[in-house]
């Protein structure tokens, strides 16, 4: 899969990390930076991340920042992005059987790099399940932002 990453300075390791996991796996990587520990602003990050799963140029995306939560509100202001901060394996899968979330969000301080490359597997193969009540919600967060999914 074509995958899209990005993280501000509180992300950074981890998101090498990720990167190198999902490099393993045999992904190609989209990477948006940043590339230090440098000071940055996560919204930059986000944005990029989202634009590229909403504009089909990735198949879903990884967005990291020190506690997952900034990031993940940059992420679900672009319109089609559903970003979803995980820290266990259940909510990686979850996120996807039921929200058919497109962007996995992590905490550099709250997950480590064993756990972000577990959960970004996960993400990466479970399935939206669809069915009646997924695809009615799901079509209710779209009409709520002005999108049919
Ligand atoms: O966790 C974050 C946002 O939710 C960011 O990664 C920031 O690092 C965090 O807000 C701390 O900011 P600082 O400029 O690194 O002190």
């Amino acid at each position: 899969m074509k995958i899209s990453i990005g993280a501000d300075h509180g992300g950074f390791g981890l998101k090498e990390a990720v990167k190198q996991s999902l490099l393993a796996e045999g992904h190609e990587v989209i990477d948006h930076g940043t590339n230090s520990t440098e000071s940055v602003d996560y919204p930059d990050y986000g944005e990029a991340v989202a634009w590229d799963v909403v504009n089909g140029v990735a198949d879903r995306g990884v967005a990291i920042c020190t506690t997952g939560i900034g990031i993940s509100m940059a992420v679900n202001k672009v319109r089609g992005a559903r970003g979803a901060v995980c820290h266990n394996e259940d909510a990686a899968e979850f996120c996807r059987r039921h929200n058919k979330a497109n962007v996995i969000c992590f905490g550099q301080k709250y997950d480590t790099p064993y756990m972000a490359a577990k959960m970004t597997k996960i993400f990466l193969e479970t399935e939206f399940e669809g069915g009646g009540r997924h695809d009615r919600r799901i079509n209710k967060i779209a009409k709520i932002e002005g999108t049919s999914d």
